[in-house]
């Protein structure tokens, strides 16, 4: 069984898939390093064989990470680095170094899905966005505060903006003009999430012209599946590219 792992930076997505890599066996999503070996742990009938990962954290927290999964599991770890190139796909950064690792995966996964121009939307706690060509030139994208900064900036500077995880919930059933403070704020957050990724489709049409494909993933690519209705939904995308920029055999 091979551990699959796209440490982001609030939440660790997880997933165990079997040695031909065909079938997933297991996944999840925890909030640290020891909720994931506690999962791990929980796991029935769990054997672990080799390891893969892409991280957008620091080297020392992942290095931390890596070290555990040897310690508990004894798996060494794989782990994604930055490429010029690679799978057909040319890094559009002027230090390809310095864009995030998921996002050129994501981008990996999209361009050898689809075959074609794509615009690729990540939607964790920032929002990204990346542009392929047809030929695989990744021209760069653009990056934004994502759901959970954006209200928690809200929370952290006002004095009179307080509300719990159940009342946001419940506040995005419905889209009309907010009657609360909850209402507000999830309500306007979510619009201005939603302008964002529409005006991607613009600025896509733009570069890429009319013929591409959109890719949606992250934990909350369903709040704006209704605006895209076109986009392919795949929570697994950088998993997808993580095969592919680190082979296993
Ligand atoms: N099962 C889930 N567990 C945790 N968060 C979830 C889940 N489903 C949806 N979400 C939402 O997804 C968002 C986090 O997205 P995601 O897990 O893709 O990114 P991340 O790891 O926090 O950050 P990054 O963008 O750096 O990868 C949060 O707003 C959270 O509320
Ligand atoms: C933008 C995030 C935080 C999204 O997870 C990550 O891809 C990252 O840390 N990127 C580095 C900066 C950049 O991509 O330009
Ligand atoms: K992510």
């Amino acid at each position: 069984m091979i551990l699959e792992l796209d440490c982001g930076n609030s939440f660790i997505k997880w997933r165990v898939i079997d040695n031909a890599q065909l079938v997933a066996l297991a996944g999840g999503v925890v909030g640290s390093d020891e909720e994931l070996i506690t999962a791990l742990q929980a796991t029935a009938g769990l054997a672990l064989r080799q390891c893969r990962l892409v991280s957008v954290r620091s080297d020392d927290e992942t290095r931390a990470l890596t070290g555990r999964l040897q310690e508990v599991f004894g798996v060494s770890c794989a782990c994604a680095s930055p490429a010029l190139e690679m799978a057909g796909v040319r890094n559009g950064y002027s230090e390809y170094q310095r864009l995030g690792l998921d996002r050129w995966l994501a981008v990996l996964g999209a361009y050898h899905i689809a075959r074609k121009p794509c615009l690729v939307l990540d939607l964790g706690t920032a929002v990204t966005s990346d542009l392929v060509t047809a030929d695989g030139e990744h021209l760069g994208g653009f990056i934004c505060p994502g759901m959970p900064l954006m209200r928690n900036q809200l929370r952290t500077h006002t004095r009179r903006i307080r509300y719990d995880d159940e009342a946001a919930e419940k506040a995005l059933l419905d889209m009309a003009p907010g009657r609360s403070t909850v209402e507000a704020v999830e309500r306007g957050c979510l619009l201005m999430l939603r302008g964002f990724v529409q005006a991607q489709i613009e600025l896509a049409a733009e570069h890429l012209g009319e013929e591409f494909e959109v890719f949606l993933t992250g934990g909350d690519a369903l709040l704006v599946r209704d605006v895209l209705p076109r986009a392919r939904v795949l929570p697994d995308l950088v998993f997808a590219g993580l095969a592919i920029a680190c082979p296993l055999h």
